[in-house]
């Protein structure tokens, strides 16, 4: 192309993503190229605004992919693809990422620095600094989601469609690759990689789930230690505690749209390949339903399994004790349609990348009876599937056969 056309066809397209965008799972994959343009900026809801992005256009796709931040006062990225690939399991997916060529897997494996920001012992003081606010019942906190992140520097470009391929291994979560900055923008392509067990909800006519997670045990390579992993942690009164504070928000703030809304009394055991958690699948009948599922995303996010309750104290003493933008971390990644139909998945598990850097996050809820040791070492469990996928440690170093 030349330099005219070039230009001509970047302004058409305000946003022009490096990667495809990806939801894969077991269910449904969803794979978006290109994009037909951005949903806009603007006072009237989400859902309003991207139904108006997919009527406005010609042919296409009829939906937005994309992400939601985890500051709900900061801007959604949420586009139009270009072209839509879509089945039931995963078969569109090997078409979208194709396995790396021989040459290339036999290139001798990244080397990688590995820095923890903050440190663990600073997380560990965090935690406590946010057990005595809670012992002094400020601001009526009574659960605050604190993380951590590793900064990894890598000696060559980090290849995101061989981390999305390798997480998408774990056939219990959903992996996604949310690309974040357009190509030639002169920035390093980046993206939001990552693999969720979480979903936020989904909606399809007037059905709705959400099924959110929070209390949490590392699994054991051993099949009895894992087995008493498991049990530990459906005995946990602290974790069933952390747990009714998120199935109560989402109960609380779904009612008001639903004529049946029900969740089991007691949370339920769920697995990735790294993680215990307790779970508990909400179902509800909406009222009209013609309901966004971006809306009801907008309105559940971010829930107490990554923020806190009460949400906006909690959120404040987030900003102030982790010391850093989460950006998307935490945040929300999904599709929805022109009918309001869609699946908005809680964006943990994940990292944000760009050319030799990766930026992974961990968080853990804290709640009165919470252990600052215990707690950092749930957020090292985390970071296990995204630093599995990479091969390395959390010291950066090359994870073993009996690691893997
Ligand atoms: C915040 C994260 O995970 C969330 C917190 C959990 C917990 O505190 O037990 C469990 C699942 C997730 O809802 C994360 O993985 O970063």
């Amino acid at each position: 192309m030349c330099d005219a056309a070039e230009k001509a066809a970047a302004e058409a397209a305000p946003f022009a993503p490096a990667l495809p965008f990806a939801l894969v799972s077991g269910e449904e994959t969803l794979v978006g190229r290109g994009c037909l343009g951005l949903v806009e900026d603007g006072p009237s809801p989400l859902g309003e605004r991207a139904r108006a992005l997919i009527e406005a256009g010609g042919a296409g796709p009829r939906l937005v992919v994309g992400a939601l931040p985890f500051d709900r006062a900061a801007a959604p990225h949420l586009y139009r693809p270009a072209e839509l690939s879509r089945s039931a399991g995963r078969s569109c997916f090997a078409a979208a990422f194709p396995p790396p060529s021989l040459v290339r897997g036999a290139a001798p494996p990244p080397r990688w620095e590995v820095t923890p920001e903050p440190s663990l012992v600073a997380y560990e003081s965090a935690v406590a600094e946010v057990l005595s606010r809670m012992a002094r019942r400020e601001e009526g906190l009574r659960k605050i989601v604190l993380s951590r992140s590793l900064r990894l520097l890598a000696d060559r470009a980090i290849d995101a469609s061989a981390l999305l391929r390798a997480l998408s291994e774990d056939a219990s979560v959903t992996a996604f690759c949310v690309p974040l900055v357009a190509a030639g923008s002169g920035e390093a392509s980046r993206a939001l990689v990552g693999a969720t067990p979480e979903l936020l909800l989904s909606k399809r006519g007037a059905r709705v789930v959400s099924h959110p997670l929070a209390g949490s045990a590392r699994r054991a390579c051993e099949d009895a230690a894992d087995r008493a992993a498991a049990e530990g942690l459906l005995a946990s009164e602290k974790d069933r505690r952390e747990h009714r504070e998120v199935v109560t928000a989402i109960l609380d703030l779904l009612a008001p749209y639903c004529t049946e809304l029900a969740a089991p009394e007691a949370p339920a055991l769920a697995a990735t390949a790294s993680m215990w958690h307790l779970g508990t699948r909400i179902v509800g009948r909406l009222r009209d339903a013609a309901t966004s599922a971006l809306d009801l995303a907008a309105l559940l996010h971010p829930t107490p399994a990554v923020c806190g309750t009460p949400r906006a104290a909690a959120a404040r003493a987030i900003a102030e004790l982790e010391g850093y933008e989460r950006g998307f971390y935490a945040g929300a990644v999904g599709w929805c349609d022109a009918a309001g139909d869609g699946a908005w998945h809680v964006a943990i598990r994940c990292a944000e990348i760009a050319g030799r850097e990766a930026r992974l996050f961990a968080g853990a809820g804290i709640v009165a009876g919470s252990d600052p040791v215990a707690e950092g070492e749930e957020t090292s469990a985390k970071f296990a599937a995204l630093l599995g996928a990479l091969g390395i440690d959390e010291h950066g170093r090359v994870r073993s056969e009996e690691q893997a």
